[in-house]
C-alpha cells in the first residue's frame, strides 16, 4: 500500500544541453525550449491535481528556474524552497564545457559512455587552469559548502550519490514521514542517484537510465519508504521514450 508520494523533475533543457556541452556545475541558463518544458511540467502537475508543501532544488539556476515555472503553474509561487549543492548535477570535471559529440569523435563513443554512465569511473579532474575552474570554485553560492576540502574536482555517479543521499536521508525523508508533499527539481545525474537508491538498481541497470528534461515523475512509497510505484512519468509513453533516447544519443559522434 502506498503511503507517501514524492515528485521529481529534471530541469528543462538548458542552453548547454541545447549546445550538447558537458555542463556539470557550470551554471547554464534554461533555453527557450527549456522554459517551455518547465511550464508544461507545471501544467501537467496542475492538471493531475498536485499540490506541494516543500520543494527542494540545487543551487544551479536551471533547476531553480524550472521549479519557479512549475510552482507558478500550480499556483504555489510562495512555497518554501530549500536549495542545496547536494542536489547539484554531478561535477563533470575536465569535461565541463566540451561538446559531447566532439568528445565522442575524439576519444570514442565507448569512452564517452563510460564517462557519462559508468557507476564509479569518474571523468578527468578539473584542474586549476581549466577555463571554468574559477567561475565555479569562486562562486559565492558555495560560501556555505562544500568546504574547500570537499569541493569536487570531478564526480562519478557513485561520488554524486555519496553527497546527495545524506540530504535525502537527513532532510527529505523526515519531511516525507511528517506527511509533507515534496517536489524535487534537480538534474539528470543527481536524480539518477536517488532513483538508483530507491529502486535498489544494479550498477548495470542504472547505466541504461537516461532521464528526460522537464517531464515530472512520481514515486509512490510504502510506510518503509520502499517504492510501490517507481518512475511514473507525467507524460505519454512515446514522448518519454523518445526524450530518453535523445538524451542517450547525446554521447554519439556525429
Ligand atoms: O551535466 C550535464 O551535461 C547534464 C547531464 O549530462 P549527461 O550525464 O546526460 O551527459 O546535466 P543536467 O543537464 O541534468 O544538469
Amino acid at each position: 500500500m502506498a503511503k507517501y508520494s514524492v515528485v521529481m523533475v529534471r530541469h528543462g533543457e538548458s542552453e548547454w544541453n541545447l549546445k550538447n556541452l558537458f555542463c556539470g556545475w557550470y551554471d547554464a541558463e534554461l533555453s527557450a525550449k527549456g522554459n517551455e518544458e518547465a511550464k508544461s511540467a507545471g501544467e501537467a502537475l496542475k492538471n493531475a491535481g498536485y499540490k506541494f508543501d516543500i520543494a527542494h532544488t540545487s543551487v544551479l539556476t536551471r533547476a531553480q528556474k524550472t521549479l519557479c515555472h512549475i510552482l507558478e503553474a500550480t499556483g504555489q509561487s510562495d512555497l518554501p524552497v530549500c536549495k542545496t549543492w547536494r542536489l547539484n548535477e554531478r561535477h563533470y570535471g575536465g569535461l565541463t564545457g566540451l561538446n559531447k559529440a566532439e568528445t565522442a569523435a575524439k576519444y570514442g563513443e565507448d569512452q564517452v559512455q563510460i564517462w557519462r554512465r559508468s557507476f564509479d569511473i569518474p571523468p578527468p579532474p578539473m584542474e586549476e587552469d581549466h577555463p571554468y575552474h574559477s567561475v565555479i570554485v569562486k562562486d559565492p553560492r558555495y560560501k556555505d559548502g562544500p568546504s574547500p576540502a570537499e569541493f569536487p574536482k570531478f564526480e562519478s555517479l557513485k561520488l554524486t550519490i555519496e553527497r546527495t543521499l545524506p540530504y535525502w536521508n537527513d532532510v527529505i525523508v523526515p519531511q516525507i514521514k511528517e506527511g509533507k508533499k515534496i517536489l524535487i527539481a534537480a538534474h539528470g545525474n543527481s536524480l539518477r542517484g536517488i532513483v538508483k537508491y530507491l529502486d535498489n538498481m544494479s550498477e548495470d541497470a542504472i547505466m541504461k537510465l537516461n532521464l528526460p528534461t522537464g517531464i515530472p515523475f512520481v514515486y509512490e512509497l510504502d510506510e518503509n519508504l520502499k517504492p510501490v510505484v517507481s518512475l511514473k512519468f507525467l507524460g505519454d509513453e512515446e514522448t518519454v521514450r523518445k526524450a530518453m533516447e535523445a538524451v542517450a544519443a547525446q554521447g554519439k559522434a556525429k
